[in-house]
């Protein structure tokens, strides 16, 4: 991949498509500027189709083929590709934001780095310090678990999750969801944290996506000993990126 110079500070937007959403960022050199979410379909971003920053480089990870060709149409831009990434181990079949964020994580937080996405699915992903892909494990995000209920019964209905930790023993069915879901996915992330830290008891643990705030109060209160030593940053991916773009 063609790198820019960094000194030139140099404007280039960074566009990652997942399964819920677009995400964007706008960086000046290696600064990011600005970090926006838009919803999917349509021309997209409104600032993008009109005016200068359609000449922008414009660098696209995306888990969705279909939305890459779309985005391809646009003049300047260049898609990520796994072949890029410099980690080793790295598989067929594994999603590119799954690797721009452990690549983002590691050179911001150090090596090695367990990322914690929880985006429309909840992925773990590891590396070690070499820089090898030590693996992880795919399930369904917080929303898609609570779609996937009401969809797949006549009687659920599709509730909001609460901002902090609700009580485990419910008495209504909204409640009842609430927990279920939430106690599972938490105890759930909180075995596999156990299981990093006993393998790399330096290792850095960063959570991300769009249910990283909501994840983190909840593990805070659940389990604040794993909390204190979680970090969390919503920029990974863009952190991913611009590693590969910006020289050093
Ligand atoms: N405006 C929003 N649209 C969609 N999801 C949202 C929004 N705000 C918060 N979320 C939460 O973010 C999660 C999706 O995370 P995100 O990182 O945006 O997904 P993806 O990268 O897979 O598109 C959902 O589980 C949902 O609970
Ligand atoms: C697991 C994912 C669906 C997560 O996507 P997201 O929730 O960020 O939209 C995506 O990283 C993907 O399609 N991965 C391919 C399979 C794999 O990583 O093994
Ligand atoms: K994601």
């Amino acid at each position: 991949m063609k790198r820019q110079n960094d000194k030139k500070h140099n404007p280039w937007l960074a566009l990652t498509i997942g399964n819920s959403r677009l995400h964007w960022a706008k960086f000046s050199g290696a600064k990011l500027v600005e970090a926006w979410d838009t919803e999917h379909l349509g021309a997209g971003d409104e600032r993008l189709a009109s005016g200068e920053w359609k000449k922008l480089p414009l660098y696209i990870a995306s888990v969705i083929p279909s939305e890459t060709l779309f985005w391809q149409n646009f003049p300047n831009v260049k898609i990520v590709n796994r072949d890029q990434i410099p980690l080793k181990g790295i598989y067929s079949s594994l999603g590119i934001d799954r690797a721009l964020a452990v690549l983002g994580g590691g050179v911001t937080s150090g090596w090695p780095i367990l990322v914690i996405d929880g985006g429309t699915a909840l992925t773990l992903t590891g590396a070690d310090e070499q820089r090898q892909l030590i693996g992880g494990a795919i399930f369904p995000g917080l929303k898609l678990q609570i779609k996937s209920l009401a969809q797949g019964t006549a009687a659920l209905p599709e509730i909001p999750l609460p901002d902090r930790l609700p009580d485990r023993w419910a008495l209504d069915t909204k409640s009842a969801i609430q927990s279920g879901i939430i106690y599972t996915v938490l105890s759930g992330i909180a075995n596999y944290m156990q299981a990093w830290w006993r393998e790399f008891p330096q290792g850095q643990v960063v959570l991300t996506g769009g249910d990283r705030t909501l994840l983190f109060n909840y593990l805070e209160t659940l389990f604040p000993d794993l909390a204190k030593k979680t970090k969390v940053d919503p920029n990974l991916i863009f952190w991913g990126i611009r590693n590969l773009v910006i020289t050093h």
